[in-house]
C-alpha cells in the first residue's frame, strides 16, 4: 500500500523526459529480430511489458543484449527465428501476445504463448480468427491463453477489419510478410500506424492509402536492421499533461514525445476543453518528436465518440478525470474497447472515482461525468485492480484531493512506466 501525494502546496512545475514509446520498443526489438544484421534501440522502455518482448526473442534464439536503455539485437532474419524449449511468458501484454501471433503463425514451428491472470482474460479470436483466413493454425484455450501456433504457409487475403485495433491489424501485416501473395486490409477506423512506418523504414513493401485505412503488405522482404531513437511515449506524458492542467499553478514541459497524429487524441481533447498546450521544438521524421508544454487551466465538458476512440484509447482514463473538474457534463461513448483492457477500465474508473465523490455513471461503452459537482472522499483507500494506467491515473487525481490516500497496487506501474512515481515527484 502506497501513501500517494495529494494536494501539493504550489504547482507542478518543471521538465521531464519521459520513458521510450512503449509500442514503438516492442516493435523494435520484434523488426529488428526478423531483419538481417544489426539494430540498435536507444531509449528502449525498459518496462515490464517491453521486456516480456525482449525475453520471448532471446527465447526464439535471437541475440539481443541490454545495457540499460540500450539494446542491440542481432537479427535472424524473417525465417532465422527457431523453435523455443517452453511456452513464451507474455506477462501482462497484450501488444507482445497479438504481435507475436501474427508472426509465429508463419513459421515453420510449433510455440505455446502463456500469460498472467489479466491477460488471460483478454480475447485472443479477434486475431487467431482473421489469421485462421490466411491459413494459419492457432488453438486458443476458449479464445483466450494459452495459445498454440501451429506455424504454416499462410496464404494472402482481402480482409475487412472487424474491430479497429492496431494490435490486431500489425498481427495481419506480420503474417502478410510471410504469406504467398500480396495482402490487402482495410480498417475500421485509422489506429496508431507505427507498425507500417517502421516496417517501411527497416525495408518493407506496405503501402498504405491516402483514405488512412487501406494498406497493401507485399510478402517476402528483405529487412535490415537500423539505429532508432525511441520517442518519448505520449501515453506517459499524458499522465502530466493532465496534471499540470488540473493542478492550480503548474507549468510543465516534457521533452521529445512522439507526436505521431495517430496518438495525440489527448492533446486535442485538452484544447477543446480549453486546455493551455503548446508544443515547440517539432522534429520531423517517420515518428515526429516535439517538446509538450502545458500550464494549468478552467475546462469545459467535452463529448467525444467512436471516431475520436483510437487515438486516445490509453488515455481515456486521464479524459474522465479531465471531465471529472471539467464545469459541466461530459459524455465519452465509443469506447467498449476499455472493456477489454488489464482490467474492465470502464468499471474500475467508475469504481474508483465514486471513491473520491466524483459524479459518474458508466455506459456500456463509455461514460458520463458531471465535473460541475465538488469532489468529496468517501473512501481513501483507493486500489489499482492490478491496471498500470489505473494505478497512475489515481496517482493523480490525488493531487487535487486535501485528504489522504493510499493506493493499492502501486507496482503495477512498472508494467509501462517505472519511474512514474519517482518523476511525478520531481514537478512537486
Ligand atoms: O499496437 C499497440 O502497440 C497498442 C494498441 C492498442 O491496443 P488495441 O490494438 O487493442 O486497441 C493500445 O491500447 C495498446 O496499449 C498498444
Ligand atoms: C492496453 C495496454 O497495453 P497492452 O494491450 O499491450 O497490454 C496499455 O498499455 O494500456
Amino acid at each position: 500500500m502506497k501513501q500517494l501525494q495529494t494536494k501539493p502546496q504550489n504547482g507542478l512545475r518543471g521538465e521531464l523526459t519521459v520513458p521510450g514509446d512503449k509500442s514503438i520498443s516492442h516493435r523494435g526489438i520484434m523488426f529488428g529480430a526478423i531483419s538481417e544484421g544489426r539494430t540498435i534501440l536507444h531509449h528502449f522502455l525498459t518496462a515490464e511489458d517491453c521486456l516480456s518482448t525482449l525475453k520471448a526473442f532471446q527465447q526464439l534464439g535471437v541475440p539481443i543484449r541490454r545495457d540499460g536503455q540500450t539494446v542491440t539485437i542481432d537479427g535472424v532474419g524473417l525465417h532465422g527465428l527457431k523453435q523455443p524449449t517452453r511456452p513464451l511468458e507474455m506477462g501482462n501484454s497484450g501488444t507482445t501476445t497479438r504481435l507475436m501471433m501474427g508472426l509465429l503463425a508463419g513459421q515453420n514451428f510449433k510455440t505455446t504463448l502463456v500469460g498472467d491472470a489479466s491477460l488471460s482474460k483478454r480475447p485472443m479470436k479477434r486475431v487467431s480468427e482473421p489469421l485462421a483466413e490466411m491459413g494459419a493454425d492457432i488453438e486458443t484455450t476458449a479464445g483466450h491463453l494459452p495459445v498454440t501456433i501451429n506455424g504454416s504457409q499462410l496464404h494472402a487475403v482481402d480482409y475487412h477489419l472487424k474491430v479497429a485495433s492496431a494490435q490486431v491489424k500489425s498481427a495481419l501485416i506480420l503474417a502478410a510478410l510471410q504469406a504467398d501473395k500480396t495482402s490487402i486490409f482495410v480498417e475500421k477506423q485509422p489506429t496508431r500506424n507505427h507498425t507500417e512506418i517502421m516496417l517501411r523504414a527497416f525495408g518493407a513493401n506496405i503501402e498504405c492509402e491516402p483514405d488512412d485505412v487501406t494498406i497493401t503488405v507485399h510478402p517476402d522482404p528483405k529487412l535490415e536492421g537500423l539505429t532508432l531513437n525511441v520517442p518519448g511515449d505520449m501515453s506517459s506524458a499524458a499522465f502530466f499533461m493532465t496534471a499540470a492542467s488540473l493542478v492550480p499553478d503548474s507549468e510543465v514541459k516534457l521533452l521529445n514525445v512522439g507526436v505521431n497524429e495517430t496518438r495525440t487524441g489527448l492533446m486535442s481533447i485538452l484544447e477543446q476543453m480549453g486546455g493551455k498546450v503548446s508544443i515547440s521544438n517539432l522534429q520531423y521524421g517517420g515518428e515526429s518528436t516535439a517538446d509538450i508544454t502545458v500550464n494549468s487551466a478552467n475546462l469545459i465538458p467535452i463529448e467525444i465518440g467512436a471516431k475520436d476512440i483510437p487515438a486516445v484509447i490509453d488515455e481515456l482514463p486521464l479524459v474522465a478525470l479531465l471531465a471529472a473538474k471539467a464545469n459541466g457534463i461530459s459524455k465519452i461513448t465509443g469506447a467498449g474497447e476499455l472493456r477489454v483492457k488489464e482490467t474492465d477500465r470502464i468499471a474500475v474508473i467508475v469504481t474508483e472515482f465514486k471513491k473520491l465523490g466524483i459524479a459518474i455513471k458508466a455506459l456500456p461503452d463509455g461514460f458520463i461525468i458531471d465535473g460541475s459537482k465538488p469532489w468529496q472522499v468517501k473512501d481513501s483507500h483507493l486500489d489499482s485492480h492490478g491496471d498500470h494506467r489505473i494505478g497512475m491515473v489515481m496517482a493523480i487525481a490525488a493531487l487535487l484531493v486535501d485528504k489522504p490516500l493510499t493506493l493499492d497496487g502501486a507496482d503495477s506501474v512498472n508494467i509501462s512506466y517505472p519511474e512514474f512515481f519517482a518523476d511525478l515527484a520531481t514537478l512537486l
